[in-house]
């Protein structure tokens, strides 16, 4: 399989163009991996949503039925970018519109690719992603899990999509719940934590600004802390940990208020109420 494959030859079309649809057309057109004129985005929202969309990334931003069914026939590549509760109905008349040669990459966090197929009645290719919205600055991490169906070339031009607006993991469907726990959700956690650490510096005096600079950088530098030098967080922890120091001492608090347990059981709340989402749209099948 060549990752390098371009999508030069791709039209794709985003079906649900919210946070994450637009995260993933920013990074694709700002690295240049995929052209404007390329690229449809069908939002069924105001026609504020869909003129802002033309109007900064230059795409076709549709909502009216016969635009929508020509995006929809004409794309080479249909990104499922609803929410959950939102795909039943989208998928079920989309199925028979479908025609040889299409793919379908799906962002929706639970649904699993038989569902899909089920839905869309045949066994089209699928792509399962769970991306997240750092790809809109090309740093996304997604996870990609392929259906049987998908040819070589496809999953090559998936592949393309996604390195673009960040790093991708291929791994088998019966994880995806799991990674959506740890990367999908987990820029939250990150901006959850951020938040406090600015509240906590403005309770003591520093200025917003400043609060904001010092814990972007703190972020930013632990994170290239454990790329550049690979390793292990517990080692880098430690490096900072002075016996009895402030650190410690912080720590500390953290572990009385079961920061490890609190974080990984959130994780695992993330990847469960995935399943969930995604059971309620194959219940809706039945
Ligand atoms: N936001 C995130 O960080 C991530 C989201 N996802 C997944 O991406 C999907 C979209 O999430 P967001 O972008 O956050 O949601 P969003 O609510 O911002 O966007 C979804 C958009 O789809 C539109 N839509 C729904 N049904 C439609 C239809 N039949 N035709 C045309 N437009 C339709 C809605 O009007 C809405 O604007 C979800 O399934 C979510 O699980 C995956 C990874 C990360
Ligand atoms: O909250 C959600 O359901 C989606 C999936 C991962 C991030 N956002």
């Amino acid at each position: 399989m060549n990752p390098n494959i371009s999508l030069a030859s791709a039209s794709i079309c985003f079906y649900g163009a919210g946070s994450m649809a637009e995260a993933i057309v920013r990074g694709l057109i700002h690295k240049g991996v995929a052209g404007a004129d390329q690229i449809a985005m069908l939002n069924r929202s105001s026609q504020e949503r869909l003129a802002y969309l033309s109007q900064t990334y230059r795409v076709s931003a549709a909502n009216e039925e016969a635009a929508k069914w020509q995006h929809l026939r004409e794309a080479s590549i249909i990104v499922l970018a609803m929410k959950p509760k939102d795909a039943g109905e989208a998928l079920s008349e989309l199925g028979p519109m479908l025609r040889e040669g299409q793919m379908i990459v799906s962002l929706i966090a639970g649904l699993s690719i038989e569902t899909i197929q089920a839905l869309l009645g045949g066994k089209i290719p699928v792509a399962r992603t769970m991306p997240n919205t750092s790809c809109s600055i090309g740093r996304g991490a997604t996870g990609i899990s392929f259906s049987a169906e998908m040819s070589e070339e496809q999953k090559a031009q998936v592949l393309s999509m996604f390195q673009a607006v960040g790093m991708v993991s291929v791994i088998p469907e019966e994880r995806m719940e799991i990674l959506t726990g740890v990367s999908g959700s987990g820029p939250a956690y990150i901006y959850y934590m951020m938040e406090a650490m600015i509240e906590a510096g403005v309770e003591g005096g520093l200025t917003p600004e400043q609060a904001r600079e010092l814990t972007v950088q703190t972020v930013l530098g632990a994170a290239l802390m454990m790329e550049e030098t690979g390793e292990n967080p517990a080692k880098l922890r430690a490096d900072i940990t002075s016996p009895n120091g402030s650190t410690q001492a912080a720590l500390e608090v953290l572990e009385a208020g079961g920061f490890r347990p609190n974080v990984k059981a959130a994780v695992h709340r993330a990847a469960e109420r995935s399943l969930e989402m995604g059971e309620a749209v194959r219940k809706s099948l039945l």
